[in-house]
């Protein structure tokens, strides 16, 4: 059989449908059994090779993308380490909102060029058959990568700077709100492929023109900071990476001090609207909704809003 890369015998094979992808998100089965107190003290120091995890603020975790020397162009331990990074934010229940930005000059400089290009070059297998059947199953594991964050029930918040080029197009895709700085810039693969990894799903979405999707993913036109707002691919620009790193904290701030139940479940089901029709995501919800307004979360916040106080004022109870 096709080798793995080393510890991908935790990522879950096979494409996924998008009533797969709801069922993930609702009734996750944990990739590494761990205990809830374990996971807590886990993830802020976890040592990864490609990612650094900090604890900001009360339940905000801030990811930052490494290789700064190469730009942050991933290489085979990135497409590993995001999955077990946010495997374990959507277990983590101290863990209410993230962000994810770059370190160094740029946000992502794509796959590394060098050190990934044998990945697809050199598919195992006895004949065609074979050698599709691995490369199918290898695709369907790089887009695991990204779809992580989705399928993770707390809000990710993409905050670029600098480059945004081919897979951190397709990170920042599958994310839940995306800022910018004024510098960042936007751009598509060229290097001869379909991308395969959530781009070309994602963006005719997200962004408001169909004419645009198109010219990026033809052209690999490289879109600036004003024409990503406009066209609805980020919803803020801030002047510097000082500012967007301030203020996509403080935006994950303010959601990390909302209900759990009210927040995570509002993340699942707008992406069970994402994929359905109306009516199922209506029916969606109710079925949702039987168990989840049954929360002690609603009495708590009339309470507070009574009393003229704020989401801070309340002590949630843990999701
Ligand atoms: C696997 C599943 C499917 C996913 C497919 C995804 C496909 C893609 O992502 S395609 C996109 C590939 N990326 C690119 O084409 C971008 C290449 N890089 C650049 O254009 C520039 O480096 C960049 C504009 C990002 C930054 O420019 P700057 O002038 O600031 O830096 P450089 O001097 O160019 O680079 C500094 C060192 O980083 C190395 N480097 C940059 N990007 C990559 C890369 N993608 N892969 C490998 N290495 C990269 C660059 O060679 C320099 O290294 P050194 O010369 O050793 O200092």
């Amino acid at each position: 059989s096709q080798s793995l890369p080393s510890g991908s015998q935790s990522l879950p094979s096979g494409s996924q449908s998008p009533s797969d992808r709801l069922g993930a998100t609702a009734l996750q089965v944990p990739a590494r059994l761990m205990l809830v107190e374990e996971a807590e003290q886990c993830l802020p120091g976890h040592s990864f090779e490609t990612l650094q995890v900090m604890l900001e603020q009360d339940h905000v975790l801030h990811v930052e993308l490494h290789h700064p020397e190469k730009r942050i162009a991933v290489n085979m331990a990135f497409w590993r380490e995001m999955v077990e990074c946010f495997q374990d934010v959507g277990q983590d229940s101290s863990c209410h909102a993230t962000v994810i930005s770059g370190a160094g000059k740029c946000f992502m400089a794509g796959i590394d060029l060098m050190g990934m290009g044998s990945e697809f070059m050199m598919v195992e297998g006895e004949d065609r058959a074979r050698k599709a059947w691995n490369l199918c199953r290898k695709i369907c594991e790089y887009q695991e990568t990204f779809s992580v964050l989705e399928k993770c029930p707390k809000p990710v918040i993409a905050a670029v700077h600098g480059a945004c080029v081919g897979a951190g197009v397709d990170l920042i895709s599958a994310c839940d709100i995306r800022y910018c700085a004024q510098d960042a810039w936007f751009q598509e693969v060229d290097i001869g492929l379909v991308a395969d990894v959530g781009t070309l799903q994602h963006l005719p979405k997200i962004m408001g023109s169909w004419s645009l999707v198109n010219e990026l993913a033809f052209t690999t036109h490289k879109m600036m900071a004003p024409e990503v707002q406009s066209s609805s691919l980020v919803s803020r620009v801030f002047a510097d990476k000082e500012m967007l790193l301030q203020r996509a904290l403080e935006a994950a701030t303010t959601i990390a001090a909302r209900s759990s139940v009210a927040v995570q479940g509002t993340k699942v089901n707008l992406l069970c609207s994402w994929d359905h029709p109306v009516p199922k995501s209506l029916r969606y919800v109710a079925t949702w909704n039987m168990s989840m307004l049954q929360t002690e979360d609603i009495l708590k916040s009339v309470q507070v809003a009574m009393e003229k106080k704020g989401p801070e004022d309340v002590p949630f109870s843990k999701l």
